[in-house]
């Protein structure tokens, strides 16, 4: 299926989404942590702590930490959940650069690798992983539905899915206040931090385009998941989903 989302890009209409979002993210590297940080005023640490607990269950030995940007949620993962290996894998080698450097520094090199893929072609072999996530990432894919179906694919059955994404909230006051927050903050303070003029308006667009909620959980079925749950977070800025094989 054609999604709103996959038809905004960061650059304008020429050339395909992906290139464009790896360019975006190029770009962001050096100052994505920050910008994370400062425009989520810190919430976003809470919000992977929470994704990651939903995992604790299952003690899953093998993950993939799709879409892992600089590696905070494959860092925090291998922490809290002590897998044998975790791969965090993502198209922006800039990206990940930042998050290999974190990695030395948190001394987790032996159990954090990471790895040039698109989401929506793996290359890892069916049945690889007992557990895959993706926190922030899955609205920039070309292709929700196959993103979905490759991280099916290589998980075991009986193995879980978690994302996070952020999401827009549907009632007052904090509809009105997140609309102004994204169409003014955002851009504006981005724009400061990143130097990158057009990456902070692309990014409240595609959230504002991206499916939430029970529509969301639909495509996750769909995708060949069962069990599929959802949770708002914080009136609904953010959404967690978890799903089983
Ligand atoms: C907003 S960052 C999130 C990074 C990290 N997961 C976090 O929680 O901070 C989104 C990441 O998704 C990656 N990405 C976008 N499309 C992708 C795709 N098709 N396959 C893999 N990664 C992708 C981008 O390169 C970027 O690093």
């Amino acid at each position: 299926m054609d999604y709103p989302q996959e038809h905004i890009k960061p650059y304008g209409n020429d050339g395909k989404k992906s290139e464009q979002v790896e360019e975006m993210f190029d770009n962001i590297a050096p100052a994505y942590d920050k910008l994370n940080h400062t425009l989520s005023m810190g919430i976003d640490r809470s919000w992977r702590k929470k994704a990651i607990d939903t995992l604790r269950p299952f003690s899953p030995r093998r993950i993939m930490d799709v879409a892992t940007g600089t590696g905070d949620f494959a860092i925090l993962a291998c922490r809290e959940l002590q897998p044998d290996m975790l791969i965090g894998t993502d198209i922006s080698e800039g990206m990940m650069n930042v998050g290999r450097e974190k990695v030395k520094q948190a001394h987790l090199s032996d159990r954090i690798s990471f790895a040039r893929e698109d989401c929506t072609s793996l290359s890892f072999a069916d049945e690889s992983f007992d557990a895959v996530t993706v926190a922030f990432g899955i609205r920039n894919f070309d292709g929700l539905d196959k993103g979905l179906s490759e991280m099916c694919r290589v998980l075991v059955p009986g193995g879980h899915l978690v994302i996070l994404e952020l999401s827009t909230p549907d009632r007052f006051p904090m509809k009105q206040l997140f609309t102004v927050y994204s169409k003014a903050v955002i851009p504006l303070l981005g724009k400061f931090i990143s130097k990158d003029n057009s990456a902070y308006t692309y990014l409240p667009q595609s959230i504002r385009a991206f499916p939430q909620g029970e529509i969301m959980q639909g495509v996750i079925r769909k995708a060949g998941f069962s069990e599929v749950r959802f949770k708002r977070l914080t009136f609904g800025i953010c959404t967690l989903y978890i799903a089983k094989k």
